[in-house]
């Protein structure tokens, strides 16, 4: 999409102001097949210059009992504008959460969303946020020691964590003394032993846990967590935490979320920036496909709760051909 095709496109779509308190005076018209039933179509915006405007929601209307889900797609100019709107999605969150039941379950992926994070550990976020309410898991991790080059937890502590004021035993990090099958049993017995203190919720519809916000990046191959195109691990639909050890991307061994407890989540934020992503946005976005060849990226679908993406213009350029 060329920045003239999303400026007039900005105009188009008004959002009823009752779906979303943050309207945007702004918001894009998509073509009409991005706005059909398909589970991952979405509305979309192009927020320039508001800090925090997930303009658009297409929400499921939800009777006593029944789920809702609502998605968002955001287009940002620049990934600075990301990263403030991502710093103050997360912080209103966290204050939600830790204000409603007194912890704020957040889940971290590796990649670049862990740079995506930064201005939370600034001001004003930084003395803002409740960092003691924190609770961080991965949603996956790579089989290495944490203090190898390729540890999310390193990462994430280099980055982000080292920064911030969260309890160091709030910090729930996977065992990197196991084998890639012990570390993710390990570490599903781990969040049971959370569920059950309360920490954890459980979702009343899936049963598994769901977690407060899912901090998520995706992959070129439109892979999340370490969840890959056409790997079996895709369908697992009993465990919590599963592994691989054959992960097309490097390093080979990983433990990862499963999809029953990603789509479980309250929020996902999924951050995707960038040209190299264009490919599997407009697979995602795309009309026309049938439900065997989904990309993992298509498979996050929350059964009640929101799904926001963040985008750059570059990750989604390829959205004009649609
Ligand atoms: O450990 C990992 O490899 C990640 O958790 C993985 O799922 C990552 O989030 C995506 O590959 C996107 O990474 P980039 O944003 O760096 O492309």
């Amino acid at each position: 999409m060329t920045t003239s095709a999303a400026a007039s496109a900005t105009a188009a779509l008004s959002t009823p102001s009752s779906v979303n308190p943050h309207r945007s005076s702004s918001a894009l018209r998509l073509p009409a097949s991005l706005r059909r039933s398909h589970p991952n179509r979405f509305l979309s915006s192009s927020p320039s210059r508001s800090p925090l405007v997930p303009v658009s929601a297409m929400a499921s209307p939800a009777a006593a009992g029944e789920t809702s889900s609502r998605k968002k797609l955001i287009i940002f100019d620049a990934e600075d504008d990301l990263a403030a709107s991502l710093a103050k999605y997360t912080s209103e969150l966290s204050a939600k959460f830790a204000a409603e039941r007194g912890a704020f379950t957040v889940v971290l992926s590796g990649g670049s969303l862990v740079k995506a994070l930064r201005k939370l550990a600034e001001p004003p976020y930084l003395e803002a946020v409740d960092w003691s309410k924190w609770h961080v898991f991965w949603v996956d991790e790579r089989v290495v020691p944490k203090d190898h080059a390729d540890s999310n937890y390193r990462l994430a502590s280099d980055q982000f964590l080292s920064k911030v004021p969260i309890p160091a035993d709030q910090v729930h990090a996977i065992n990197d003394e196991l084998s890639s099958e012990g570390a993710a049993g390990d570490y599903e017995t781990r969040l049971k032993q959370l569920a059950k203190n309360g920490v954890i919720e459980l979702s009343p519809v899936s049963g598994f846990p769901k977690f407060d916000l899912m901090l998520m990046g995706m992959g070129p191959d439109g892979h999340v967590a370490s969840l890959f195109p056409g790997h079996p691990v895709v369908n697992e639909n009993q465990k919590w935490v599963t592994f691989v050890k054959d992960s097309p991307k490097p390093p080979p061994e990983r433990i990862t979320f499963t999809f029953p407890v990603i789509n479980s989540s309250a929020h996902i934020a999924l951050v995707i920036t960038g040209a190299g992503k264009a490919g599997a946005v407009h697979k995602a976005l795309s009309e026309g496909q049938s439900t065997s060849d989904l990309l993992p990226v298509e498979m996050v679908s929350l059964q009640n709760g929101e799904l926001v993406w963040f985008t750059d213009k570059p990750a989604v350029s390829m959205l004009s051909s649609i």
